[in-house]
Parts: C-alpha cells; sequence; structure tokens
C-alpha cells in the first residue's frame, strides 16, 4: 500500500461515523443466553391487585423456537402476565428471566423491547393515513437499535429488511397502499410486520384473530406458525380452533396460576380444564 492509499485508509478509519461519534455505533442486538433450550423463565409470580391476587405462584417455562398458546377464561390473569413480562406492571414477587441472563424485573418497557420482546396488542394499531412501507419503516426509525433520524434515508439493507417483512406479512402487493384501507386482517399483519422488523426473539401476541374471517384467521395460522422456530411466540387467544390449528403446547391459565399444560388434545381431555375453562366455555357457547 502506498503511503497515500495509507493515509487515505487512515482517514477513512478516522472518520467512520461509529468510531468518531460511538453513540453512532449500531448496537449489537442482545444475546440471550438460551444454552438450556429455554428462552422465558417465569417463577412463583405473585401480584395484587387491592387484595385480589391475579398472579399467584404463577410458573411458566417456554422453550426458544416454542409457538406458545395461552388460554384461560375471563380473568384468568394472561393479559397480566404479559403486562409483568414486558415491564408495563410491577408484580409483588417472583422472578422472570428471559434467556438465562436478563432478569427482566429490573427493567423498563423500553429496555425490554430493546432486548428483543415484541408485543401486540388485540386492537391494530397501525398509522392509517400512511402506506404499509410508510408504517413499516417508521417501525424501523423507531428501533432504538437502529441508528436512524426519522428523516434520513433508508439504507439499502434496510429496504432489503422491509421487502423481506412484506413477503413474510403477504402485503407486498399492497406496499403503497394507505395503511387505513386495507381489511381489519391485514391491518393485524401488518402491524405483526411492525414487530418483525425489529427482529424481535420473543413476540407476545394478543387474541389475533378475534375479528376476523375464517380465510385470515387461516392465513394468521400460517404467518404465526411459520415465525415460530426462529423466534419465539407465545400467543393469547381464546378462538379453540384456532388454538387447535397451531399450538403444539398449551398452557391453561385459572385465577392466576397455571391449572394445566400440555398439546391441545390432553389439555382438552384434562378434567380440571373441563371442569373450570372448557366447561364455561362450552355453557356460554
Ligand atoms: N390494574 C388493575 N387493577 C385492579 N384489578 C386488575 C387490574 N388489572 C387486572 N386486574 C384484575 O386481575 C384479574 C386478571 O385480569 P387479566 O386482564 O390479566 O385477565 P385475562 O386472563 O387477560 O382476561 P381476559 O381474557 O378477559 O382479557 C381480573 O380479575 C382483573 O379484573
Amino acid at each position: 500500500m502506498s503511503a497515500l492509499d495509507q493515509s487515505i485508509q487512515g482517514l477513512r478509519e478516522t472518520f467512520r461515523r461509529d468510531q468518531v461519534w460511538p453513540f453512532l455505533a449500531p448496537e449489537q442486538a442482545a444475546k440471550v443466553d438460551v444454552s438450556n433450550q429455554m428462552i422465558l423463565y417465569v417463577e412463583g409470580l405473585n401480584l395484587s391487585f387491592d387484595g385480589f391476587k391475579a398472579l399467584n405462584d404463577l410458573n411458566l417455562y417456554v422453550k426458544d423456537g416454542e409457538l406458545r398458546c395461552l388460554i384461560g377464561a375471563n380473568g384468568a390473569g394472561k393479559t397480566t402476565l404479559m403486562d409483568v413480562i414486558t415491564g408495563k406492571t410491577q408484580c409483588d414477587s417472583g422472578t422472570v428471566y428471559f434467556g438465562q441472563t436478563h432478569n427482566l424485573l429490573t427493567k423498563d418497557e423500553a429496555d425490554i423491547a430493546q432486548l428483543g420482546i415484541g408485543r401486540k396488542f388485540q386492537k391494530p394499531t397501525v398509522f392509517e393515513e400512511q402506506t404499509v412501507f410508510d408504517n413499516l419503516e417508521l417501525s424501523l426509525k423507531t428501533d432504538k437499535r437502529v441508528i436512524q433520524t426519522l428523516f434520513a434515508r433508508l439504507s439499502p439493507s434496510e429496504i432489503d429488511r422491509i421487502d423481506e417483512v412484506l413477503k413474510i406479512i403477504g402485503l407486498k402487493d399492497q406496499r403503497f397502499m394507505k395503511a387505513g384501507a386495507l381489511s381489519h386482517g391485514q391491518k393485524q399483519w401488518l402491524e405483526i410486520g411492525m414487530l418483525l422488523v425489529s427482529d424481535p426473539r420473543l413476540l407476545l401476541i394478543d387474541e389475533p384473530v378475534a375479528g376476523m374471517t375464517a380465510q385470515e384467521t387461516e392465513r394468521t395460522a400460517e404467518l404465526l406458525t411459520s415465525l415460530a422456530g426462529e423466534r419465539t411466540v407465545i400467543v393469547v387467544e381464546h378462538d379453540m380452533e384456532f388454538v387447535r390449528s397451531i399450538a403444539r403446547t398449551v398452557t391453561v391459565l385459572h385465577q392466576g396460576s397455571v391449572l394445566a399444560e400440555g398439546t391441545m388434545d390432553q389439555i382438552q381431555n384434562n378434567k380440571d380444564v373441563i371442569e373450570v375453562y372448557l366447561g364455561e366455555e362450552a355453557a356460554e357457547a
């Protein structure tokens, strides 16, 4: 290398943005220690609201790459559990670990999201006036791990990422459509896509098929099934037919504790579950 080349190389090194301003360096995705195959450890979780035990010595272990369904009657504690995992609500006692090393109870909501835990609430909250692509772009830019300003142009790899997500959620043909013009099901998929652009390790999804047509429900089952493996997905759902179509393992919550866990067949034949949950559902139906 000539002296000139060396100085140019030196200058390039010196003025690399991440060298000059360390805060501009892209943060590495957090390492999640799943060497025991588990990604989520919830142990002895308790939470009372004015003396009412919403979570009662709850234990839950979820394997890395699993697609787990969480069911339970109204008030069983499903949402409260999600709230504690994502840092929205503090518990009274217990532990929640993401992998073997990240103690989630010491972190706030933003830190937990940044660790790679994405949550989708039941109601879609897409930006209706923006296009599908812009919704995904905005999510990418508000992901703190991607150092961008809202006005910076997307890098080729970011455009590729959005294209990849559009393909996963099946909205490639709708990329320039305003989100407000999408069907209810498509809005739900877009919102899942808005989580996916940040490449989360664990997705918590609340009642994804409520209000969907049969065809949309089927497509959602395919989507969630395809997401598991590379990432872990926990789905809270009341639609038992849908749960049967996607779940390998189902966890039944009752009065803030795990009542039963197993395959859908085991759950549907479990005496306790039939008595306290499926019985109620059947009676309601
Ligand atoms: N902030 C709160 N203050 C008081 N009680 C609460 C609060 N949040 C939840 N609860 C109570 O805790 C219990 C568990 O509620 P949670 O929303 O977790 O149930 P769920 O299983 O998600 O039910 P659903 O299927 O209806 O959404 C309920 O009895 C609820 O009324």
